[in-house]
């Protein structure tokens, strides 16, 4: 049977007007914004967004400003009938494609900044991405007003940007995290995933493993032992190395909603993440998983390993 079909709209009003009829009729709304080039991660967050709104509105947008000098703008994945398609499949009620030029002003003068959070990890490897990241999200929660927004555990950093950026500007919107969706291996869906060869899959399939690895190490050792994350993390380093990772930007083990280095392995009810960045060929990972030393609602090991499309009840 085929799908529902989709509609999409480019202009903001447009996309107002088709909200406002929704609210007047008291259904919730959620947004999914993505940068397109859409994988099961994507259609994952969907699901979730489903189950939290009675319409689901996806948004596809390459953002131009969160691209430094010498990153993959022009190269981005771009596949906007497939992504249209998936996401008819997928149940989404309006996909939102907004134009540059509808979305920035040529004299706009205003950027969001987050402070703190932005300081470590991405922040200085990418400078200017989160400012980018922080404004073309509030734009566009501010375009299309809706309940809910969901966003991928994923980017870990990013999300804690994105919550502190719309707790502090007061905006009227719950934001969701969902968890990662990852290859039956370990890897985590990704858009850029495209970019690996077959002989890069190997070394990129095994990054969750190291992680894995260096949060037992860190769970396993005493909470007291200042050699413990050194050690650790210099050990996941050498395996990266070995898997022949070019480049290790971080491997950083960081307080979960902080972001701020621990240099002791976390005693239970701290919650911990440990996060990577690596270079491998032309291709950027990037990934993270919790550090609990004792389980806490909330804060298991949430990714999810699946080889089919997602099914309507993630929780
Ligand atoms: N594997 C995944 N699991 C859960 N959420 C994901 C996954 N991949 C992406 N997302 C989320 O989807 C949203 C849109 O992300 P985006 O379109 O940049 O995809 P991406 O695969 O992360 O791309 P990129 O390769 O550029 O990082 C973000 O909230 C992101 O965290
Ligand atoms: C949140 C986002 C859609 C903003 O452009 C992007 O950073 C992404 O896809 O993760
Ligand atoms: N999903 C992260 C978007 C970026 O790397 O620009």
């Amino acid at each position: 049977m085929s799908p529902t079909p989709i509609d999409v709209v480019h202009d903001r009003a447009d996309l107002r007007g088709r909200v406002g009829r929704w609210r007047r009729r008291d259904q919730r709304v959620a947004l999914v914004p993505t940068m397109g080039a859409l994988h099961d991660g994507h259609l994952s967050l969907v699901d979730l967004a489903r189950g939290a709104a009675d319409r689901v509105v996806v948004s596809i947008f390459v953002n131009p400003t969160q691209f430094g000098p010498g990153e993959d703008f022009e190269r981005y994945p771009r596949d906007d009938a497939g992504d249209i398609a998936k996401l008819a499949r997928a149940g989404a009620d309006l996909v939102w494609m907004p134009r540059v030029t509808d979305m920035y002003r040529p004299d706009a003068a205003t950027t969001v900044h987050v402070d703190g959070l932005t300081d470590g990890l991405c922040g200085p490897l990418r400078p200017g991405h989160f400012d980018g990241v922080a404004t073309v999200v509030a734009k566009l929660l501010i375009g299309c007003a809706p309940d809910v927004a969901v966003f991928g555990e994923k980017d870990w950093q990013q999300l804690q940007v994105i919550r502190r950026m719309a707790a502090d500007l007061d905006l009227p919107v719950t934001i969701i995290g969902a968890p990662t969706s990852r290859e039956p291996s370990g890897l985590a869906r990704s858009s850029r995933n495209v970019y690996l060869s077959a002989g890069e899959r190997p070394a990129a399939e095994a990054l969750n493993q190291v992680l894995t690895d260096v949060a037992g190490r860190l769970t396993a050792a005493d909470i007291d032992d200042t050699a413990a994350v050194p050690a650790a993390i210099a050990a996941g380093i050498a395996r990266l190395q070995a898997l022949g990772y070019q480049q290790i930007q971080y491997l950083q083990l960081v307080d979960a909603t902080t972001l701020v280095p621990l240099t002791l392995p976390p005693p239970a009810g701290r919650p911990a993440r440990l996060l990577v960045a690596a270079i491998l060929g032309t291709t950027r990972l990037i990934d993270n998983i919790p550090v609990v030393r004792e389980e806490l609602p909330g804060y298991q090991d949430r990714s999810v390993r699946s080889t089919a499309a997602p099914s309507h009840t993630i929780s």
